[in-house]
């Protein structure tokens, strides 16, 4: 675990940045001086920090910049902002309920594919599920590209030439799109597949509020369990695992004053399963925590951030929100699920955080 080399590497400065004991903590990977932070508190001044001098590490583009391009994701300052003036209205609430019934229609595929695989294999089939959620993400992912290639039309794309905002977000689009929504939908499953007691109670809602209705966003915001479930999910397995910044100059956060160049890496495993701020249950599958919100299930509501925090928080959450609720609902109004022995438990953290051989499940219809 990431978690037990960083505890491994950490040590103590002592110069004009003094820091906080306990979990936050100084140390270098290399080169590279990082503020390891799991304190709600610190997490809170992070947050209201709207300053352009907290941006994204600087490794992030000299590392994975053939991966990720010179979009919204690495980029910052100026062509940050004009990238994100551009793409993140978008990807308001408004603008992704037009997009709902291309989503709808991308899960009845799935169910269509599924269904044709149960009945072939007698009622119950092993599928391994990660290729169909993909497919079923990757939809709304050429949507993306639709709005990048309107955004470079008409957006306020300062320095960036039509060309190069298109390309450069592109990369970026897909893998938060795709990528990221896939994996988190690919560990709800497993998640569901794996407490048939909230598969029930999940299941039982949507056959109630779903029935004979056509779904649409009224009817995703009735389904309380269902929205718990993905809740709960995205706080197990944030499929980002840390949110990672920079101070390009000196930074004050609250007390705290951080020098230019140092990272900070928030790491989401830690503080969203933290048990004295979760409760002794921390570790475990229970959405029913979040009945009260996210001020009910734990003591600090900062230790709940899946998409990020501050002027980077993820502007894509709506749409990655609705994906997972439409995709649950469909299924589950479909078939039943259950682990296959072909799984196998490895949760691998790369770039993401992803199961490591698929997830496989025994797909019934019900
Ligand atoms: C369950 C799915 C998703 C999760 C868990 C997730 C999580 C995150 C996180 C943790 C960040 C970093 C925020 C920070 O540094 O404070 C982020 C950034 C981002 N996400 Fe998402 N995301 C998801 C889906 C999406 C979708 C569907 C889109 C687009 C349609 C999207 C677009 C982006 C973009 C463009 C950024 C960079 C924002 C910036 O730096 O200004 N994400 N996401």
């Amino acid at each position: 675990m990431l978690s037990s080399l960083l505890l491994f590497t950490k040590h103590h400065v002592n110069d004009a940045f003094t820091f906080v004991t306990g979990k936050t903590f100084f140390f270098r990977l290399g080169m590279v001086p990082v503020l390891y932070v799991t304190d709600p508190e610190l997490v809170r001044e992070i947050n209201l920090c709207r300053s352009l001098d907290l941006g994204k590490p600087a490794y992030l583009q000299k590392d994975r910049g053939p991966l990720l391009g010179k979009g919204l994701i690495t980029t910052n300052c100026a062509v940050w902002t004009h990238q994100r003036k551009t793409i993140a209205p978008n990807l308001y609430v408004d603008k992704v309920k037009v997009m709902l019934p291309l989503v709808i229609e991308s899960a009845k595929a799935l169910v269509k594919s599924w269904e044709s695989m149960v009945e072939s294999e007698g009622g119950v089939a092993d599928i391994r599920v990660d290729e169909y959620v993909r497919n079923f993400t990757g939809t709304t992912a050429e949507a993306m590209i639709q709005i990048l290639m309107e955004g470079a039309k008409h957006g306020e794309l300062g320095p960036s030439t039509p060309e190069q905002f298109v390309v450069d977000n592109c990369k970026d689009l897909y893998l938060a799109a795709f990528e990221v929504t896939g994996i988190s939908a690919i560990w709800g499953l497993m998640l569901l597949a794996s407490h048939p007691e909230w598969q029930e109670r999940a299941r039982a809602e949507v056959l109630e509020v779903f029935g004979s209705n056509a779904l649409d966003s009224r009817i995703l915001g009735k389904m309380k369990v269902l929205k718990m479930v993905v809740q709960e999910v995205l706080r197990l397995y944030p499929g980002v695992a840390f949110v990672s910044r920079e101070a390009l100059q000196d930074v004050k956060l609250g007390k705290l004053v951080v020098p230019k160049g140092v990272n900070i890496w928030i790491w989401l495993l830690e503080l969203q399963q933290d048990p004295k701020l979760w409760g002794p249950d921390a570790d475990k599958f229970n959405p029913g925590r979040f009945a009260n919100g996210v001020s009910g299930a734990c003591k600090n509501s900062q230790a709940y951030i899946p998409f990020g925090v501050g002027a980077r928080i993820c502007p894509g959450q709506s749409l990655a929100i609705w994906e997972m609720r439409v995709m649950f609902a469909v299924i589950l109004a479909n078939f039943s699920l259950s682990l296959s022995p072909n799984y196998h438990h490895i949760p691998n953290f790369g770039l993401l955080l992803e199961p490591k051989y698929g997830v496989n499940l025994l797909v019934g219809k019900i």
